[in-house]
């Protein structure tokens, strides 16, 4: 298998930008978040709150008319925008020009989601995530991949890498494969798993943060939130990805002697995103 580096604290605080005393809102990047569906508003819940809570000014979610009241009784400081169906997308129409978007969990993979999705990677500029629904719409699609900018972070759990790339009857061939992947498509492949991988072409970079604590629903959600936000901050995906999966494992490090692992939820990554910041001891 190819040998890879480990992305430890050292390295992390080589790219860590510390927010200037002279920032406000307006510098600190604003991101969209395009999640959720009948049932699965927890899920832009989760992203959107992650998102806000990483630090980037300001964060508009889009999500299907049944979402409204929610995100905005859950999240006042999150902007709402939705779309004209009821129970999920159909037409992704922003009211802004948004520096990332992270797209993807909890969208389902009706008829006109998939088109919503694919009109949107038409227009679409900013710096990207897609995440869960965003990429099982996209195995069946893989040409849409053509249409993202370089460098989207894709963000698979094992099963959804299964779906993008194929079955693999080893690790090194699941690494091979991923490396190929990513190459052709010039994305980077955040390989979630224990421990997670972040394959960027022929590199591969091994998280050293994290424990199975983060086995638990949302989590992933989570960090499709974080990674948003460090994107529209103005970190190169290259290091957005390394510092996201980074901070969302120390999360759950920070967090595990005081909720065990039974009682730890995505909302203790959440919550705990704070501490991961600080630990950092700049
Ligand atoms: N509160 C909300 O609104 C929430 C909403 N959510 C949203 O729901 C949607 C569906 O997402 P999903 O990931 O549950 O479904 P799906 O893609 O079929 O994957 C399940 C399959 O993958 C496998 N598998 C997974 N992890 C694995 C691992 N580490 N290692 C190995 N295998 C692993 C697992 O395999 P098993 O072990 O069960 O055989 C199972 O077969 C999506 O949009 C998501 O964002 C969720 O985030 C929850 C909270
Ligand atoms: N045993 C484990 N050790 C470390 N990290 C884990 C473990 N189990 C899950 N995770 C992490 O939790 C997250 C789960 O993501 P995902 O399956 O997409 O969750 P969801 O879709 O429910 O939000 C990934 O970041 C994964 O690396
Ligand atoms: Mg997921």
């Amino acid at each position: 298998m190819k040998s890879s580096y480990l992305i430890t604290k050292e390295e992390i605080l080589k790219l860590y930008k510390p927010i200037d005393s002279k920032a406000h809102k307006g510098t600190q990047g604003h991101a969209v978040i395009i999640a959720g569906s009948y049932g699965k508003i927890g899920a832009a819940v989760l992203a959107s709150k992650s998102c806000l809570k990483t630090g980037c000014g300001l964060v508009t979610t889009f999500v299907p008319k049944c979402g409204y009241q929610i995100l905005q009784i859950s999240i006042p400081e999150v902007m709402v925008a939705t779309d004209e169906n009821v129970n999920f997308i159909t037409n992704i129409h922003l009211p802004l020009i948004p520096q990332a978007v992270g797209i993807g969990p909890g969208i389902g993979k009706e008829l006109g989601a998939q088109k919503a999705l694919f009109e949107f990677l038409r227009v679409n500029k900013a710096p990207l995530v897609l995440d869960a629904d965003a990429l099982n719409i996209i195995s069946e699609n893989l040409s849409w991949l053509e249409l993202v900018p370089e460098d989207t972070i894709l963000t698979p759990h094992p099963k959804e890498l299964e779906r993008l790339i194929g079955k693999w009857n080893s690790e090194a061939e699941k690494f091979q494969k991923t490396i190929a992947f990513s190459e052709k498509y010039k994305v980077i492949v955040v390989m979630k798993g224990a421990p997670t991988y972040i394959i960027n072409r022929t590199s591969v970079y091994e998280n050293t943060t994290g424990n199975a604590a983060l086995a638990t629903a949302g989590s992933g959600d989570t960090l499709t939130g974080i990674l948003t936000s460090l994107l529209a901050q103005g970190y190169e995906p290259k290091y957005a990805s390394k510092f996201g999966v980074y901070l969302h494992g120390l999360t759950a490090d920070l967090a595990l002697p005081k909720t065990g692992y039974e009682s730890f939820t995505a909302s203790t990554i959440i919550k705990y995103l704070g501490k991961a910041f600080l630990s950092l001891d700049v």
